[in-house]
């Protein structure tokens, strides 16, 4: 049914906007006065937080005809879903404008190419650098699946990273993603300089080598490295090893001269700009200095206001040695934007964090199995218990946890992976974490998105495997909760995931306003995946860091029996679902009035 959409009538004191076939809709006015006398009327019509906007400039005291649609706009919040709306349009595009469920463009192709019992249920994070940072390579990123992408402060300027930062979002807005954005701080470890300028420089077996904490104005010398810490020449001594990056290249080390430190080198390889350097006495770990270190450095701070301003929605903290900074952390970012809604994340890789695991999950909001510099610190054949360990802990804490570093490191040259990088992934699948992260593989590899293809095919494959094999299934998870109301919800939906594993349901829906019952459910990693409805695009986006959720968003309405008509309505329509489907719904208390008097159900439902 085609209908005049708006047309603007405009008296001396009001305007209205005349919708759909001259029935008035109720509209919000404002009027303003342009610098140059000019009178502009806005309206805006719709539910919640969907608004259907028309800006005019008002030509005094005439009536005029329907707005030209570059004048109309539809939002959600802040977000513009679409421009140009065109005037006069059917019934249903304008209620498809207005009351879109919002779904990001490749959940939506998955599930409707692959029916959403095989969409993809590990998350993939891809790390931004000078390889994938245009518009065009990560709108390709995105197309591939990427979920969330890390900005790694250890690189990069301000400027580069508000750049990568305002491509993200605008591919968010206009093209229909839902790519979260976690900021990585630099921490304040030892590392190397930037090499003057040079992508790497080889150090050869025996050959000398001096690593210096003097500045340069020009090039630096033949065989130097600078080191970014100051106390350094004084904390090693005769006698260390060197190690660089968790042991591509070591050094011994011959003898201190004031800021200088003289070394040989005893393992050859490649050395990269900024890696990180640890010393070694008697095969210990030398750690007085990083112990000093503080975990958040003076530019970390700067780095975390700039991530608070841009509106991050995860921060990753480097070096985490215990719970006090992470707590320190959240209590900043809550006093600094109240609604509070940044993620913050430990990142598992200093020898101190192990000793207490369990008190710094607890406190965070998420984990990083930062195999890199964990590597360097334990022994490398300790790194996949350890990894196995923090997965384990992360689930039953109900924490998101990423497995990051070297997962597809040969793909940074080449456009296959080795046999061996792949059974690494697939492990990581099978033991069920969240996320897997990609690092120089995306941020300077030649093929990120090859990397991100192979990473989909195996959880692909992988989480299908573990789907079949019957003797994973039904493990109980340890009971997490001990107040009456938090152990109802996991009750309900550690009992909503059971139902929906035995009755072989499509899917498990969630109406969710923070996000809690749908990572209660993403915890129970059950066979169907679960849509998660939220209402604000800040939980839409923190929902993709975790196992098996497709997130949406939509505007609830007052009772839960309307939402699931609304949904299933608009999932049918989008050709997303199909009458029949089974689904079992479980929902937060969504309104304060349910608070009181309402106790939370699960709902099993067919689609009509
Ligand atoms: N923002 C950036 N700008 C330039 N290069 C980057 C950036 N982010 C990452 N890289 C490159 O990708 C490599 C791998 O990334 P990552 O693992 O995050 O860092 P690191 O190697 O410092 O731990 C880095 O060593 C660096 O060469
Ligand atoms: C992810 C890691 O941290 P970064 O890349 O910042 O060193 C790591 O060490 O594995
Ligand atoms: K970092
Ligand atoms: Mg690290």
């Amino acid at each position: 049914m085609a209908a005049t959409l708006n047309h603007i009538c405009q008296s001396s004191s009001s305007v209205r906007v005349l919708a759909l076939n001259g029935e008035v809709l109720d509209a919000h006015k404002s009027r303003s006065t342009s610098v140059a006398g000019n009178v502009h009327y806005s309206l805006s019509v719709g539910w919640g937080a969907r608004r259907l906007h028309v800006n005019r400039k008002a030509l005094s005291g005439k009536k005029f005809g329907p707005a030209p649609a570059a004048d109309i706009r539809a939002t959600s919040g802040a977000e513009v879903i679409q421009q140009n709306v065109p005037a006069t349009c059917d019934l249903k595009s304008f209620q498809e404008a207005v009351e879109k469920l919002e779904v990001d463009l490749v959940t939506e192709a998955d599930l409707k190419e692959n029916g959403f019992r095989s969409s993809r249920r590990t998350k993939i994070c891809c790390t931004i650098g000078p390889a994938c940072c245009s518009f065009e390579q990560l709108e390709a990123l995105a197309n591939g699946g990427m979920n969330i992408a890390r900005l790694n402060m250890c690189h990069g300027t301000k400027e580069w990273h508000k750049n990568v930062i305002k491509n993200i979002r605008h591919l968010n807005a206009t093209k229909g993603y839902c790519v979260a954005l976690m900021m990585d701080t630099e921490g304040s470890e030892i590392h190397m300089g930037d090499l003057g300028g040079t992508a790497s420089a080889k150090a050869e077996d025996g050959e000398e080598w001096t690593f210096t904490v003097r500045q340069f104005d020009g090039p630096l010398p033949p065989c130097t490295i600078q080191v970014n810490y100051e106390g350094f020449a004084e904390d090693v001594k005769a006698g260390d090893e060197l190690v660089v990056d968790g042991g591509l290249v070591r050094f011994d080390v011959l003898e201190t001269i004031g800021p200088d430190v003289r070394c040989k080198c005893s393992d050859p390889g490649l050395l990269l700009p900024r890696a990180n350097l640890t010393f070694w006495r008697d095969g210990e770990l030398v750690q007085e200095r990083s112990a000093v270190l503080p975990t958040l450095s003076s530019k970390d701070w700067l780095d975390i206001d700039f991530g608070i301003s841009e509106g991050v929605d995860f921060i990753a903290v480097s070096y985490v040695k215990s719970p006090e900074v992470v707590k320190h952390l959240k209590s900043y970012i809550s006093s600094r934007c109240p609604e509070g809604s940044i993620g913050v994340f430990a990142k598992i890789e200093a020898i101190d964090s192990l000793n207490c695991l369990e008190s710094i999950i607890r406190v965070s909001d998420g984990a990083m199995v930062a195999r890199g510099d964990l590597g360097a610190q334990i022994p490398l054949e300790l790194v996949p218990s350890v990894q196995q360990k923090i997965i384990d802990l992360c689930r039953f804490l109900n924490k998101p946890v990423m497995v990051a570093s070297q997962l597809l490191e040969s793909m940074i040259e080449y456009p296959i992976p080795t046999r061996a990088e792949v059974a690494d992934v697939a492990e990581a699948v099978r033991q069920r974490a969240d996320v897997l992260m990609l690092s120089g593989e995306s941020a300077m590899g030649l093929f990120p998105e090859k990397s991100i293809e192979v990473l989909r095919n195996v959880s692909l494959r992988i989480e299908h495997s573990c789907r079949e094999d019957k003797s994973r299934k039904y493990k109980p998870l340890p009971e997490l909760y001990t107040a009456l109301s938090e152990r109802i919800s996991e009750q309900i939906c550690n009992a909503a995931a059971e139902m929906a594993n035995n009755l072989r349901a499509d899917a498990i829906f969630v109406y969710t306003r923070q996000g809690y019952m749908a990572s209660l459910l993403s915890r129970n990693r059950p066979d169907c995946p679960i849509f998660a409805f939220t209402e604000t695009r800040d939980v839409r986006h923190r929902l993709n860091m975790q196992w098996g959720l497709l997130p949406f968003r939509l505007d609830f309405s007052e009772d839960i029996e309307s939402n699931l008509r609304r949904t299933f309505a608009l999932l049918k329509a989008r050709g997303m679902m199909k009458a029949g489907d089974l689904v079992i719904a479980v929902s937060d208390n969504l309104l304060p009035t349910q608070q009181a008097n309402m106790l939370q159900s699960i709902q099993v439902r067919r689609i009509p």
